[in-house]
């Protein structure tokens, strides 16, 4: 089922959409699935950094690499990125300001 976004995360989403020359993104807030339908998943981060760490598969090549999502970037995962890599975002205790994330996700089945 399909609502209407609020105009700011539909500007969002277009700006997204042609930084990486895409279109058919949904978006979604709740929902983590990161199975293969997911053609390219972008993920905003807003708000307090956090570290995201993504490590090889079981019998893919190299090694696990970490870095922090600071408010405001975007990570894009494509092509081969979920059969070859696990993905996460630890919990931080210490961290106590909130960090929330728009995901666009290009699926096969939006129409
Ligand atoms: O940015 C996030 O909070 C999660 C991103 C992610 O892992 C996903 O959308 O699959
Ligand atoms: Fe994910």
């Amino acid at each position: 089922m399909h609502y209407p976004y609020p105009v700011v995360v539909k500007e969002i989403q277009d700006a997204v959409e042609n930084a990486l020359g895409l279109v058919k993104h949904s978006i979604l807030s709740r929902r983590h699935s990161d199975s293969k339908e997911n053609k390219v998943i972008a993920s905003l981060s807003l708000g307090a950094p956090r570290t995201f760490i993504m490590t090889p598969r079981k019998g893919s090549p190299g090694k696990s690499v970490k870095w922090i999502l600071e408010n405001g970037s975007l990570v894009v995962m494509q092509g081969k990125t979920q059969d070859n890599w696990k993905h996460e975002i630890p919990k931080e205790p210490k961290v106590k300001e909130s960090r929330i994330s728009l995901t666009f996700r290009q699926v096969e089945d939006v129409k």
